[in-house]
């Protein structure tokens, strides 16, 4: 699903109807059909539908048609003088009214208690009053209309955008309706991923309404929000005469006296999401209980230098980072392991903290690099405000990737990953995960994708709607998650979304 803002939606408009001389009507039309199509004929069939006077109100007028069409019970409510009315928004009222559709006008107080009763005996209230052309606050009636239908209507179905919210940033603009569902146009909108938007936008579902690829490929910027598809397009299937060396060998850095767990979980994940063959690489002193723990996976420490060059250098994925302490001892493997090998690294936990005033290492590095950060972290690294950063997630990302020439994936809800000029949203995951070891969970899932063969970027994005899946698939029946849940269920996991 692509991203995009109310100007985007807008361009998009335009070069369809002034240079492909795509008739606007043809897509509003387009637009009621995907509406028509989200809605269950056989359970529902008593709907009001309140229309404003811009095209989203047209929406709402075409969508009435069908739906007196297919003989279900229609009220329209109109919020805005007919006379005044222009354009396609127009033509679907005329048509609308000349087929007998009743549409009552929303004009003063006097008219509110109608409208009540009729949405407290409807089925179901369209919400196609403001689209993505609200350009200010919700006032007078339209504010009382908008709170009389928050609070009698049992089901409401939003079109294109909740009315009241800012479809760019996700502002409320005075009030704005709790939809239950919304079906959105051609384009996820940017807005729908600040935070607090959940509770207005209800059940998102991302319609086309036949603009052509082109116009999408030339206008849209590259933002995606990673959807199951996408995974299952990606993940390739095992070929039967495939062997472990095709699996790729991955290695994991991790880990210090008291920090077992990261390097034990980082390392496990590596295994059970499939990776050939799994190293970690950890002090001595905590080699022995690495050794006891894991099982299929491999240990080495510092001390054996020349098992460290070898191991180095057939790793398709290197891991450095979880549990290895915010220090020198840190700071200076990291430096020698970017300068020895050539493969992609995944940088997290202690390998990020200690970026912090030599960011010069990871810009000049010729390995691809991967930085997965938690807004803490991004805080450290970057010198920003967490509060700006959690309000600016994509474009913090974004900037960050392109001048330090990484791929960042900044975690959270709505976890950001980009290499500055593409960009995913993931959207799965709750906060049922948010304790320690979770992040090293992710790290050990995008090396072992890496060292299986995906391009980094794939791999991080593969791995983070894998990472959130599980947890959220777990959570529907358990209170918290931890890491070592996710890891034992991800092997399934993967069977399931490629299925
Ligand atoms: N060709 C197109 O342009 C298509 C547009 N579509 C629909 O059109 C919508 C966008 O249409 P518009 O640009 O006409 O915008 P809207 O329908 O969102 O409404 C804008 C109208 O409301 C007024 N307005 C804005 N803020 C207000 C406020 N706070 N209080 C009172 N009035 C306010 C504006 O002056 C304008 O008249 C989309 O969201 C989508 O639903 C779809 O029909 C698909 C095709
Ligand atoms: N509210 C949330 N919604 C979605 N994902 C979350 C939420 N809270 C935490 N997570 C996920 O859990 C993981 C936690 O990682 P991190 O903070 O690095 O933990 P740790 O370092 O303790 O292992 C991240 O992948 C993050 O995206
Ligand atoms: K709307």
């Amino acid at each position: 699903m692509r991203i995009g803002t109310a100007k985007v939606s807008r361009e998009i408009d335009k070069v369809c109807i002034e240079k492909l001389k795509i008739p606007g009507i043809v897509l509003m039309e387009n637009a009621a059909l995907k509406v028509i199509n989200n809605i269950k004929m056989s359970e529902i069939n008593s709907f009001v539908i309140v229309c404003g006077k811009g095209n989203n109100g047209g929406d709402g007028f075409a969508i009435a048609r069908h739906l007196h069409i297919k003989d279900k019970k229609v009220q329209v409510f109109f919020i805005g003088n007919p006379e005044a009315l222009s354009g396609d928004c127009k033509t679907n009222y005329i048509i609308a009214s000349n087929l007998g559709i009743k549409i009552c006008k929303l004009n003063n107080i006097e008219d509110l208690d109608y409208f009540r009763s009729c949405i407290s005996a409807s089925e179901m209230v369209i919400d196609c009053i403001f689209g993505t052309g609200l350009t200010r606050k919700v006032e007078g009636i339209y504010e009382q209309v908008i709170g009389i239908i928050n609070e009698n209507s049992r089901n409401t179905l939003s079109v294109d955008v909740p009315s009241g919210i800012n479809s760019d940033d996700g502002e409320v603009m005075g009030i704005c309706i709790n939809a239950h569902n919304t079906v959105s146009f051609q384009l996820y909108k940017r807005g729908f991923l600040k935070y607090s938007s959940n509770k207005f936008i209800g059940k998102v579902v991302v319609e086309d309404i036949g603009i052509p690829k082109e116009v999408i490929e030339e206008i849209c910027p590259k933002e995606f929000v990673l959807h199951e598809d996408f995974i299952k397009k990606a993940i390739k299937p095992r070929d039967k005469h495939s062997n472990k060396g095709d699996f790729g060998r991955a290695l994991i850095i991790s880990g210090t006296e008291g920090f077992t767990g990261a390097a034990y979980i980082s390392t496990e994940t590596a295994v059970r999401s499939g990776a050939g063959l799994v190293t970690v690489l950890c002090p001595k002193d905590i080699q022995n209980i690495l050794s006891c723990k894991l099982t299929e996976a491999m240990t080495i420490n510092f001390t054996q230098k020349e098992k460290i060059e070898e191991v180095m250098c057939k790793a398709r994925a290197i891991a450095i980072g979880p549990g290895m302490g915010n220090n020198l001892w840190t700071f200076s493997i990291l430096e020698q392991v970017i300068e020895k090998s050539k493969c992609p690294m995944v940088l997290d936990a202690d390998a990020i903290n200690v970026l912090q005033d030599h960011k010069d290492i990871i810009k000049k590095s010729s390995n691809t690099l991967v930085l997965t950060p938690h807004p803490g972290e991004m805080s450290r690294l970057t010198g920003l405000d967490i509060d700006y950063i959690n309000e600016n997630r994509i474009k913090v990302a974004k900037e960050f990737a392109l001048e330090n020439n990484v791929i960042l994936l900044l975690k959270g809800y709505n976890t950001v990953i980009t290499d500055g000029k593409t960009t995913f949203i993931n959207s799965t995951g709750n906060s049922a995960m948010a304790n320690g070891g979770m992040g090293d969970c992710l790290t050990g899932l995008i090396t072992s994708f890496i060292a299986q063969g995906y391009e980094p970027l794939e791999a991080t994005c593969i791995s983070a709607y894998i990472h959130g899946y599980c947890g959220e698939k777990l959570s529907n029946e358990m209170f918290c998650v931890n890491a070592k849940h996710v890891m034992e269920y991800i092997p399934y996991a993967i069977k399931e979304i490629i299925e």
